[in-house]
């Protein structure tokens, strides 16, 4: 339906979202939702795990048809049935997890797929400038994408949206992969499209970034728009009220429960690759019982390859001791059963089987534990039963155990996640970005977890994006930098600015310079060896 004649809003609406719903089995993931976001901003979308934002930006990008509703681009009825019409209509999607080849250049990944719109080689070379320059995103086509921060990658998924010719912006938890300073440039970034007279639409659950950059903010809330305000209207409390129902939790840790057992002691630790190149260079670190040592680094450092190595998934050098096993040779399993929770960075390669169901996940990576079974035979019962308790536990928001993992939202997935590690009380919990994607108030009940674990012993070793969070929960904080610690910090004496800082290679800060963990570790040893 086109706009009628005289409406004030004509050519200012770039997207109207009419009463679209959208069910799955057992769900109305989006019901009746109205939307509108005004060409030339940025527009936030705030809600709780599972409030149906990723499927309502899924139906206008194509990827899912509504079942009632209609969408206007511009004005225009549009439908939008497939990510080529969307595309066609000038909207771009802009992925969490970059969907980008590693070994390939940027010129080839902004090209690929779409040599029919642009030409290849040199002209879209020009054109990938052209656009680089536009909107300074400082895109140069040249590199393997491998050379690459994230930042830069980030800009690259922007350019490649663009080059495909979106003039409305989809942003799926842009900021949730970057330090402080790569998300006052992304922000920048956002200004300067929006100038241009771009649209741009993100997800986000960090409350004050989305106050500090949007014109305008959408919430939503069981599936339905409750509330559209403006950012100088309310604040971050209120805004987290309208979407849970709660108040904005802190991070924040005061009591100290450090012990002086050391529970994980890895010495040595390096990783190479197979082409001998040294992504981790001898990491020594330890964790003691009742502590929380975060691991601060831009992604890309090598904290997944040392994630990895401690959980006996990658080959390295060095040894790593549990308690008092020394488990350098253990398979992955072996490391579990003996007490090593682990909360994967990429919940869906590494945590889960989306097509099982919730019950079969988690029994996953615990075979051969209790509840899941009796030393002989999977035990399908406990097992369904504890899923209920878990569910019920970490508030996981699904119509029951038997649904299969794909089908819960991206928050819901990670606190099963979490449930099922905590279950089975680790002596050390690996946790790799614990919160990712999940809500304030699912955030809150996660610390509170890892806290009273922490209280009753455990060990974590935490990497975390959200510096608040590492500064908050952290008792010692390493900064990792090209596979090495440079640096120790004190949590109670850092801003995130300055993490943010030291983890991008700074080193001459007062606040975070001081003897690294490694040379103090070096000491320790020799006055136990004395
Ligand atoms: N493919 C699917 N099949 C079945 N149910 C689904 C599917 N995708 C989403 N849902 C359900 O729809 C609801 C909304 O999910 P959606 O992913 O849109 O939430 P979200 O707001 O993006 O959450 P999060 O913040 O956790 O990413 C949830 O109840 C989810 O379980």
């Amino acid at each position: 339906m086109a706009e009628s004649p005289g409406d004030p809003s004509a050519g200012r609406v770039a997207v109207e979202l009419r009463g679209i719903t959208k069910r799955f089995p057992g769900v109305v993931a989006n019901s009746d939702i109205h939307l509108r976001v005004d060409r030339g901003t940025i527009h936030a979308i705030v809600g709780e795990n599972g409030a149906g934002k990723s499927t309502l930006m899924k139906i206008l990008y194509g990827m899912y048809r509504p079942d009632e509703g209609e969408i206007l681009i511009d004005g225009k009825t549009s439908t939008l049935h497939t990510p080529q019409q969307a595309i066609a209509a000038g909207i771009g999607m802009v992925h969490q997890h970059f969907m980008l080849a590693d070994n390939l250049t940027v010129l080839e990944n902004v090209v690929l797929g779409a040599e029919k719109v642009a030409g290849i080689g040199g002209r879209a070379a020009d054109r990938i400038r052209e656009i680089s320059a536009q909107y300074g995103l400082g895109v140069d086509p040249g590199p393997l994408m491998e050379e690459l921060g994230v930042g830069a990658r980030q800009r690259v998924e922007i350019v490649k949206v663009l080059y495909r010719g979106a003039n409305i912006l989809i942003l799926d938890e842009p900021t949730a992969v970057l330090v402080p300073q790569e998300v006052d440039e992304l922000f920048g970034n956002l200004r300067q499209l929006t100038r241009d007279g771009l649209t741009i639409i993100f997800i986000s659950h960090k409350l004050h970034e989305v106050l500090s950059v949007a014109d305008a903010i959408t919430v939503i809330r069981r599936g339905t728009t409750v509330a559209s305000v403006k950012p100088g209207d309310v604040t971050a409390r209120e805004l987290a009220t309208l979407m849970v129902g709660s108040e904005l939790p802190s991070p924040e840790t005061r009591e100290s429960t450090v012990t002086d057992e050391v529970v994980l002691d890895v010495r040595d630790l390096s990783v190479y690759t197979d082409t001998g190149r040294t992504i981790i260079d001898d990491v020594s670190l330890r964790i003691r019982r009742g502590e929380v040592l975060g691991i601060a680094g831009v992604e890309g450092n090598g904290q997944a390859e040392l994630v990895e190595a401690i959980m006996g998934m990658r080959a390295s050098t060095g040894t790593v001791t549990l308690d008092d096993a020394d488990i350098t040779t253990w398979g992955t399993r072996q490391r579990r059963v003996k007490g090593i929770g682990y909360i994967p960075e990429d919940r869906h390669r590494h945590g889960l089987l989306l097509d099982a169901p919730l019950w079969e996940n988690r029994i996953l990576g615990h075979q051969t534990e209790p509840p899941n079974s009796n030393g002989f035979l999977i035990t399908s019962g406990a097992a369904r039963r504890d899923t209920e308790r878990i569910v019920a536990a970490y508030d996981v928001r699904t119509p029951g155990i038997e649904v299969s993992a794909g089908a819960l939202s991206g928050g819901n997935q990670q606190k099963l996640i979490v449930g099922r590690e905590m279950s089975h009380e680790p002596k050390v919990l690996i946790a790799a970005h614990p919160t990712r994607g999940v809500d304030v108030g699912a955030q809150a009940a996660i610390w509170d977890h890892i806290r009273a674990a922490r209280r009753a012993g455990m060990g974590v070793l935490l990497i975390s994006a959200d510096l608040d969070e590492l500064i908050g929960l952290s008792d010692t904080l390493q900064v990792i930098y090209r596979g090495r610690f440079v640096a120790t910090v004190d949590p109670a004496a850092v801003t995130p600015e300055q993490l943010g800082l030291a983890m991008t290679g700074a080193t001459d800060d007062p606040v975070h310079a001081g003897p690294s963990l490694e040379k103090s570790l070096e000491k320790k040893t020799e006055g136990e060896q004395a």
